[in-house]
């Protein structure tokens, strides 16, 4: 074979290997580091077994989901949340899915904006288990109201609950970690940590908080190699977390969170996020487009962005205004497309 023809044939693969890349990138759920690590990277079945897990917000959506996959690893779970009943009820299926036993399911009431309480807990996890290898901050709430409709007392519970419950029990763990000189602290951070949307600026400062805090705290760890600062973004994932949403009154929720067909599968996000814990990433983005594309853009071209988010914020608090979900409509187009 010529030189001339293998050169055109290195062109041609490099091609094609290029075209496969943006295929992928076009259908992609994940940022492109994230989805590289599913391809090539190493996987949660070899690296996670063994692990003491716990896991705030355990009782519902993500973190219930997380605690499904992670129990047929065979770690030892810690699920926390504020209602044992259900905690109990997550606790039941992991067993009855596993090969975990009772003893190695702690469930470990927990409310994050009992701050005083979070040492307590943290010296229950080591006396069961004596260390904590991963802490998974996912407990938290949202929210669906404009600003001006908002009372403070709503942005003081986001900021208690999702920024200083999260910070009080990374903490309290964090200096077993240090004198291990290992651990993971993986934080449920969302893509509205980065990017930002009507409706919801109470929820955006908290998160936007949390992706500082601990991207600052990363670089104080930076002596401590064995240590891992992750940060997960997802897009809209199927949960309660529309439901359970905080409106412009503190009491009260929005309650009913609409049909989530057009959301990411719980599982998905969760496995992705399994998929980051095992390759140590430091910060993941886990969505379907647009919100993906519009990730990408508020890190690369902020002035586009700014033009796209407003175009959909407006569709978003019409939504809002007329009873549907905020973001149903735009996704809706996309999946028809799809199908
Ligand atoms: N579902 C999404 O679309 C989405 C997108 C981005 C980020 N997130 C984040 O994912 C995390 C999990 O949310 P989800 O979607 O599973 O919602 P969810 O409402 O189904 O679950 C939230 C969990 O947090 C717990 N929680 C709430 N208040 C608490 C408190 N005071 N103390 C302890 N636990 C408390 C709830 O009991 C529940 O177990 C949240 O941090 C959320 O911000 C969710």
């Amino acid at each position: 074979m010529s030189w001339e023809l293998l050169l055109w044939l290195l062109a041609l693969c490099a091609l094609l290997l290029l075209v496969v890349q943006l295929l992928r990138f076009l259908w992609a759920d994940g940022d492109l580091t994230l989805l590289w690590a599913e391809w090539q990277g190493r996987r949660p079945e070899w690296e996670l077994t063994d692990m003491v897990v716990w896991v705030t917000g355990a009782s519902s959506g993500i973190g219930e989901e997380l605690a499904y996959q992670l129990s047929k690893l065979g770690v030892s779970l810690v699920l926390s949340a504020r209602r044992v009943h259900e905690l109990e009820r997550v606790k039941r299926r992991c067993l009855e899915n596993s090969n975990l036993k009772e003893k190695d399911i702690l469930v470990l009431p927990l409310d994050l904006t009992d701050i005083g309480s979070h040492e307590a807990a943290t010296k229950a996890v080591l006396q069961e288990f004596g260390r904590i290898d991963i802490l998974v901050n996912n407990g938290g709430v949202s929210q669906r109201s404009l600003c001006m409709d908002t009372s403070l007392d709503v942005y003081r519970k986001l900021i208690e609950l999702n920024y200083l419950g999260t910070v009080s029990l990374t903490k309290r763990v964090l200096p077993y970690m240090i004198e291990r000189k290992q651990g993971k602290i993986v934080t449920v951070n969302s893509l509205l940590g980065i990017i930002a949307a009507p409706l919801s600026s109470g929820y955006c400062a908290s998160k936007h908080a949390l992706r500082g805090f601990f991207n600052s705290l990363r670089t104080e760890l930076a002596t401590y190699p064995g240590i891992i600062v992750s940060n997960i973004c997802p897009g809209p994932v199927q949960s309660n977390i529309v439901a359970n949403s905080l409106t412009g009154e503190v009491t009260k929720t929005v309650g009913n969170g609409g049909h989530q067909s057009y959301k990411m599968a719980t599982s998905r996000c969760v496995r992705l996020m399994l998929i980051s814990m095992a390759n140590d990433l430091k910060e993941v983005w886990i969505s379907e487009h647009p919100i993906l594309a519009a990730a990408y853009l508020w890190q690369y071209m902020p002035t586009w962005a700014w033009w796209i988010t407003n175009k959909m914020g407006k569709k978003r608090i019409e939504n809002f205004k007329s009873g549907v979900d905020a973001d149903s409509s735009y996704f809706n187009i996309l999946k028809r497309k799809r199908d």
